[in-house]
């Protein structure tokens, strides 16, 4: 049975912690009085499945299921997680608490989404406040990892650690913040930023697209993946973090930044940020923005993933949490069959100008296929460690159906000839029942110390040989050694 998880609240916020748990085989309930409640929500999965399986390289479980209540004790019902996500206002964010309190499991763990309140504040006159913790998250909640983590000593360690599980389990980065503050950690800096953002534009310093460049073009980048201290430890030189002190220290005395002032919201400044704004960005409406944003973080986040920095290696430790079961051994496959050897959901960054996914992200999914297949026969990093591999000598792809964004394609590999360094394999790609392309690899066993073409392990020689048997009666593919055929 799937976890349970209950999201009061379904706006921008809500909507994208409702995607989250979704997409990671949770059901969910949402309670929300607003009508448009159920559109606004499906708006935000439509943008979160084109996005978020995709960043995984192995497959996310399957989508849990979703359903709206107009009771809030419906909604909670056996929920382990209740997600509060109502306007960020302290009277309503208590009212809320008072009514799901009296209808949800004691055990159940309630987060609450607000950006500045402080757990306390949000645990006073509960009927359990040591149920309450701050869960703040980053929008898109379906795509960036740090959700802050406040509770308070009224919360027994072993919720704190349940909530850290949890979040954890679904692709989150909770980080604990020890000592409650107002706003938490990063929006105390958002604000200052912010602030100092408005009085620039105020004082006809820059242009709100000045500004965005500023800091996109720049530090912003930076910031992404080392963030502020790291970044100065290394900007202070071979003498470090001291050396930039010792520098840049001084020059937070002077009258850089504006601190605490904030101008007033007149009339004339809000007309000047928003005209500024529709100028810069309006020729986009929020849904574009919002792909634009997506697709922007999608790549970041999938080249951090390969240097296995920052957010990428929380990526990279969520997939090996998914990764056990998600393609079979060689003991666990029907190897009378086209053995599983691919199973993933097509990301973002894989799809084109054509908006489809790219003539080369097939052979990076078949290579995939291929170094599964090179597991599966005993071929593993282990025995690449001793000094044998395979290499590629040819590849032959047929492509004949399109696939998109989020769709989930599997790989499934029939093996033409396995012997002696000889190995010739053939990938079927298939979105559900359709074909979408095949993928024809001749590869030899090399030594990786001669370069030249060696025997595999007897090991491997067997798994090949008990392949070969169990495949004999396969028909031969259609399609398996084909070629572009020259003009007449
Ligand atoms: N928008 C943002 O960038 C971020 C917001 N937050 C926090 O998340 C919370 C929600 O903010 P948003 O999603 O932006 O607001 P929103 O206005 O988009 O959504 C709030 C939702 O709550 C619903 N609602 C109102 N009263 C309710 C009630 N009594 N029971 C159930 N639902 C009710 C509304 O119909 C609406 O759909 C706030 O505490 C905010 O500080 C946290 C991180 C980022
Ligand atoms: C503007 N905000 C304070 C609601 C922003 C946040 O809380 C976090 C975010 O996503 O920037």
């Amino acid at each position: 049975m799937n976890k349970i998880a209950a999201i009061i609240g379904g706006g921008v916020i809500g909507g994208g912690w409702a995607a989250r748990f979704l997409l990671n085989g949770w059901d969910v309930r949402v309670f929300d009085p607003d009508p448009e409640a159920e559109r606004k929500i499906g708006e935000v999965l439509d943008n979160a499945r084109r996005s978020l399986p995709g960043l995984s390289d192995v497959p996310l479980p399957p989508e849990g299921a979703l359903s709206f209540h107009e009771e809030i004790g419906d909604a909670v019902d056996s929920a382990i997680w209740i997600q509060e996500s109502v306007p960020e206002r302290l009277d309503l964010k208590l009212k809320v608490y008072q009514s799901l309190q009296e209808a949800c499991d004691p055990e159940a763990i309630i987060g609450s989404s607000t950006s500045g309140f402080k757990p306390s504040e949000l645990q006073e006159g509960a009927l359990r406040p040591e149920q309450i913790v701050v869960t703040h998250p980053f929008n898109p909640v379906y795509l960036l990892p740090l959700i802050e983590l406040v509770p308070t000593d009224k919360n027994a360690p072993d919720l704190i650690e349940r909530a850290k599980e949890l979040l954890t389990s679904v692709g989150f980065f909770p980080l604990h913040v020890k000592k409650e503050i107002d706003a938490h950690i990063a929006d105390r800096f958002l604000e200052a930023v912010w602030r100092e953002a408005l009085w620039l534009v105020k004082d006809g310093i820059a242009t709100t697209e000045e500004i965005d460049e500023a800091i996109r073009m720049g530090f912003g980048i930076r910031w992404a993946q080392m963030g502020l201290f790291e970044t100065y430890r290394v900007a202070g030189g071979e003498a470090g973090m001291r050396h930039f002190m010792a520098q840049f220290g001084p020059a937070l005395k002077w009258p850089w930044t504006k601190l605490m002032d904030v101008p007033e919201f007149t009339d004339e400044l809000v007309d000047m940020i928003a005209d500024q704004s529709d100028a810069q960005s309006g020729m986009h409406s929020i849904r574009e923005l919002e792909r634009i944003r997506d697709n922007n973080l999608v790549g970041m986040m999938r080249a951090l993933k390969a240097q296995n920095y920052g957010a990428g290696a929380v990526l990279n430790q969520h997939d090996a949490a998914l990764k056990p079961g998600a393609l079979p051994t060689l003991d666990q496959a029907d190897l009378s069959q086209p053995i599983l050897t691919l199973s993933r959901a097509v990301p973002l960054d894989w799809t084109d100008y054509n908006g489809h996914m790219n003539e080369a992200k097939y052979l990076e999914a078949f290579a995939a296929a291929t170094d599964r297949f090179m597991e599966i026969i005993g071929c593993d990093m282990e025995y690449i460690a001793t000094g044998g591999s395979y290499f590629t000598a040819e590849n032959h792809i047929r492509y004949m159906q399109e696939t998109h964004a989020g769709s989930r394609i599997e790989c499934r590999t029939q093996m033409l000839l396995g012997q002696g360094k000889k190995l010739h394999v053939f990938h079927s790609m298939y979105e559900g029942e359709t074909l979408l392309a095949t993928g024809e690899s001749f590869l030899l066993h090399v030594s990786l110390e001669s370069r030249r073409p060696s025997p595999p392990s007897p090991e491997i020689e067997a798994a090949m040989a008990r392949i070969a048997e169990a495949q004999a009666g396969l028909p031969y593919p259609e399609g398996a050694g084909a070629a572009i055929r020259r003009p007449a």
